[in-house]
């Protein structure tokens, strides 16, 4: 059976002002896990914020030590320098870090903005990396990276460079409010396929309209922004996001 729903709402969409309050009542609200979309202006045209901000919404959501349930902080980072920031990410309260398929194999002492050596990386040492402080992996693929980049990872026998979760995108990393690209879902299903317990994540554009599709795909971690934040009773679109997943655990 593939793995439960996880609905980790975006804060990107959440009122800046009020980011703190903005994570507790999502939680309160029902959402699993918080997914936080960190942009630096190089690895996309955007940016949003850097540790000491996590830092300080961290404490609005409480979570057992050590675990990975309900408040966990998934970090989604859009960043050319994915391996320079770990440390302070794990110091900051960070869970799982999600770092870009794309920046770590391009992050080299010659081309990172840093120009400092220790950009340097592969997905395999940078995921043993965050294993060896604590953190849960993830690794993210844009629409214009193609799945079979990701074989060789997962299939890896070494369990410490194996991640823990792969993100599709299903839209161009950046901003929130993109039209979801359904051209992502092959990518979803084809991991699904020969990873019945991983856990998938989709993220861009999930809403109520194309929660199924990428259900049916077998995504099981669903991050939602705007459709979350938009909504006058957030609770409800995670009910049903939440549902939408979980009646097709199973049948994939
Ligand atoms: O990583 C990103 C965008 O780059 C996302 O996490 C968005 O923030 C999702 O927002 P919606 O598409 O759900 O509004
Ligand atoms: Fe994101």
């Amino acid at each position: 059976m593939s793995p439960a729903a996880i609905i980790a709402p975006s804060i990107l969409s959440a009122d800046f002002a009020e980011l703190g309050k903005a994570c507790a009542d999502t939680i309160a609200q029902g959402a699993d896990w918080l997914h936080v979309d960190i942009m630096d202006g190089h690895f996309v045209p955007n940016m949003t914020f850097g540790a000491p901000v996590v830092t300080k919404i961290r404490p609005h959501v409480d979570r057992p030590a050590g675990a990975y349930g309900k408040g966990t902080f998934d970090c989604h980072m859009m960043i050319a320098e994915p391996k320079r920031w770990v440390k302070d990410f794990k110091s900051a309260g960070c869970d799982l870090y999600c770092f870009h398929y794309e920046a770590a194999i391009s992050s080299t002492a010659a081309d990172s903005p840093s120009g400092t050596s220790d950009a340097k990386t592969s997905p395999k040492e940078l995921i043993k990396y965050i294993h060896s402080l604590d953190m849960q992996a993830g690794i993210a693929i844009k629409p214009s990276t193609p799945v079979d980049v990701l074989w060789e990872i997962l299939e890896n026998s070494v369990q410490e460079e194996r991640p823990d979760m792969v993100l599709i995108m299903t839209v161009e990393p950046g901003f929130g409010g993109q039209s979801f690209m359904a051209s992502e879902l092959p990518k979803v299903a084809a991991l699904r396929k020969k990873y019945p317990e991983l856990n998938i994540e989709v993220d861009g554009g999930l809403s109520e309209k194309t929660i199924d599709q990428a259900a049916d795909a077998g995504a099981n971690v669903i991050v939602a922004g705007s459709a979350v934040f938009g909504a006058s009773d957030p609770g409800e679109v995670i009910r049903k996001l939440r549902e939408a997943v979980d009646v097709r655990r199973g049948k994939l």
